[in-house]
C-alpha cells in the first residue's frame, strides 16, 4: 500500500473520522482504499480518544498472515503502535491440528450451532435433590432443599454466563448461612466464609458442575445421543451426523479444527465472559461465518466496529450476501453504511475487465469507477504456462517495481520450480523480495504494481466460489496485469484476449 495520507479523499476521510461510538460498515469495490481507510481510523481513533481506547483497546483482525505481514508495515507509519493485529484463527488461540470436511465445516459455521452449545452448557445443571447442610464447631447450619432449589433457578435465570452462575448459588448459600450463623451472635470473617464456601461445593458440583469448553465440545462431537439431545429440532439428523466424530475422543487427544476453534470461543464465552475492546476493525468482513461474527460480536460488545468488506469478494462457504444480514450477525445492524466506488489501484482497462465478472455474483454492489487511466492490460493465450511465467516475469523485471504470479492453488509448486530453475528468485506471499507466487487462496488484500494471473478457468474451478475468487486476482494489479491462460477463458471473459 502507498502513503495514502497526503490524497485521502474526502469520502473515506468521512469514514475514518467517524465518532468513536458510531459503528460504520463500509462496502468498497477493490482498491477504494478500504483497508487504507481502517488503518487510517485506528490512527485517527487513538489519536482523538487516546487515553480511553489505551484502556478498552482496539482490535484489528485481518483475513490471513500474508495481509498482516503487508498491513503491519504500514501501520506504524501513521504513527501507532497499540494497536493489536491478528487474524480471526489466531485470535481464538486453539491449535489446529484437522481440517473438516465441506459439509461439516458448514453446519459447524452456522448461526444455530450457538443454540446447540448453549443447551448443551447449560443441561448440566440439575436439580438439587437434598439440602446443604455446613457442620460449624457445635452448630450446624442449613440450607433446605427448597431454597436451594430457589437459588439455581434464580442464578439461571439471571446469570450472564455458567461459571458466574455457579459462583453466584454459592455465594447465596453462603449468604444464608451467614444470617443464619450472624443470628445466632457468630462472628462470619473472611476464613468463616471460605470455609462454608468450600463446605457448600461439593452439592453446587452435584447440581452445577464446573466443565472446561474443550470438554464440552469434545463429549458433543463423541457422543451421539448427547448431540442428538443438544441439537434436537436445531439441526438434522444428517447435520448431525456431517459434525459427529466417528471416535470418541477426550478434549485432551481432539485434533480441532478452525471451525471447531470458533465453537471452543463460543462455548469458552458461554462459561465465563471474555476480553473486550474498545474498537474492533474487521477486514474482509464479507467472508466471515455467522459464528466467527458472534466472537466478534462478543469482543466488541461494549465498544463500536468499523466493517470493511466487498460482498463481490466473498469466497468462504458462508460469504455474506448482504451486508444489513452480517451486521445483525456482528452485532452492530444500527451500523451506518457506506459505499465506496473510487479505485485507486486498479487501472481502467482492469477494472473493465474485473466488472465484467460482477453480474454473475449476484451480489448488490455498486461497480467500481477507475480513478486511473494509465496502467497496461495483456491477456494471451500460450502453449505452456511455466515457460510462458518465467517469460512475463522477465519481462515484468525489466519494469519497476513489485510483481506477483497469481495461481491456482495446485500450481504454485510448478511455477515456483519453473522460476528457480531459471535463476529468479520468487518467495512466497508474506515474503520479502520482488517477485511473489501467491496462492489463489491467499491473494485477498494484496497488491503488487505487474500481476501474471495464471489460468482463470482453473482458478474458478478450483473450488466453490471461483469465479469470487478470480474477481479478487483481477483486481491485485496496480498497474500492470498479464493473463496467460492455455485454456478457454471463462466465458464473461471471453472476447477479451488473443
Ligand atoms: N485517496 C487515495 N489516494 C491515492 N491512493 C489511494 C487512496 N486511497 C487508497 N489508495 C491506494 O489504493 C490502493 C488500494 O487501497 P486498499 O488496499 O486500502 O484498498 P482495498 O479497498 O482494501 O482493496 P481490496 O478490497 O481490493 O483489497 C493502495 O495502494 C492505496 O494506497
Amino acid at each position: 500500500m502507498r502513503d495514502i495520507v497526503a490524497t485521502i479523499q474526502p469520502e473515506q476521510d468521512e469514514v475514518v473520522r467517524t465518532e468513536l461510538d458510531v459503528s460504520v460498515c463500509v462496502q468498497g469495490a477493490p482498491g477504494t482504499g478500504k483497508t487504507a481507510v481502517g488503518l487510517h481510523r485506528a490512527a485517527y481513533l487513538l489519536y482523538a480518544h487516546r487515553s480511553r481506547l489505551q484502556r478498552t483497546g482496539v482490535l484489528v483482525l485481518g483475513p490471513n498472515k500474508a495481509f498482516l505481514h503487508y498491513i503491519s508495515a504500514v501501520l506504524p507509519t501513521l504513527g501507532e503502535v497499540d494497536v493489536e493485529q491478528t487474524t480471526i484463527e489466531q485470535l481464538l488461540t486453539v491449535e489446529i491440528r484437522a481440517v473438516d470436511e465441506p459439509d461439516a465445516a458448514i453446519v459447524k459455521h452456522d448461526a444455530r450451532m450457538a443454540d446447540v452449545l448453549r443447551n448443551l452448557v447449560y443441561a448440566r445443571i440439575g436439580r438439587p435433590e437434598q439440602a446443604i447442610v455446613a457442620p460449624d464447631e457445635s452448630y450446624r447450619w442449613r440450607v433446605n432443599q427448597h431454597e436451594f432449589e430457589d437459588m439455581v433457578a434464580e442464578a439461571r435465570a439471571d446469570a450472564t454466563a455458567y461459571l458466574i452462575g455457579r459462583e453466584r448459588v454459592i455465594a447465596r448459600i453462603v449468604a444464608a448461612l451467614q444470617r443464619q450463623a450472624e443470628a445466632r451472635g457468630q462472628n462470619c470473617n473472611a476464613v468463616w466464609l471460605r470455609r462454608m464456601a468450600r463446605a457448600a461445593t461439593p452439592a453446587v458440583d452435584a447440581v452445577w458442575p464446573k466443565v472446561k469448553a474443550d470438554e464440552v465440545l469434545a463429549e458433543l462431537l463423541s457422543d451421539r445421543h448427547r448431540l442428538a439431545e443438544a441439537a434436537d429440532g436445531i439441526l438434522s439428523p444428517q447435520e448431525q451426523e456431517a459434525i459427529a466424530w466417528p471416535r470418541p475422543r477426550k478434549a485432551k487427544s481432539a485434533r480441532w479444527t478452525a471451525a471447531d476453534a470458533v465453537l471452543l470461543d463460543e462455548v469458552a464465552a458461554l462459561l465465563e465472559r471474555g476480553q473486550t475492546y474498545g474498537h474492533v476493525i474487521v477486514d474482509e468482513a464479507q467472508d466471515l461465518s455467522p459464528m466467527q461474527c458472534r466472537a466478534i460480536a462478543r469482543r466488541s460488545e461494549h465498544g463500536s466496529i468499523t466493517v470493511l468488506g466487498d460482498l463481490a469478494q466473498g469466497t468462504t462457504p458462508w460469504a455474506a450476501q448482504t451486508w444489513t444480514e452480517q451486521l445483525h450477525q456482528l452485532g452492530k445492524p444500527e451500523a451506518d453504511q457506506i459505499a465506496l466506488t473510487t479505485g485507486y489501484r486498479v487501472p481502467a482497462a482492469v477494472v473493465e475487465l474485473a466488472n465484467r465478472l460482477l453480474k454473475p455474483l449476484r451480489v448488490s454492489v455498486p461497480p467500481t469507477i477507475s480513478f486511473r487511466s494509465d496502467g497496461e492490460l495483456s491477456i494471451t493465450r500460450v502453449d505452456d504456462l511455466a515457460v510462458a511465467c518465467v517469460d512475463a516475469v522477465g519481462a515484468a523485471l525489466t519494469q519497476e517495481g513489485s510483481i506477483g504470479v497469481i495461481a491456482a492453488d495446485d500450481q504454485i509448486a510448478v511455477l515456483a520450480d519453473a522460476l528457480k530453475a531459471a535463476g529468479i528468485p520468487a518467495v512466497p506471499p508474506d515474503g520479502d523480495g520482488r517477485v511473489a507466487v501467491v496462492p489463489a487462496s491467499l491473494a485477498k488484500g494484496l497488491e503488487y504494481d505487474h500481476v501474471i494471473a495464471i489460468e482463470p478457468a482453473d482458478i474458478v474451478e478450483a473450488g466453490p466460489r471461483g469465479l469470487n475468487r478470480l474477481y479478487v486476482i483481477l483486481t491485485r494489479a496496480v498497474s500492470r496485469l498479464d493473463v496467460l491462460h492455455t485454456r478457454d477463458l471463462p466465458s464473461q471473459l471471453e472476447g477479451t484476449g488473443t
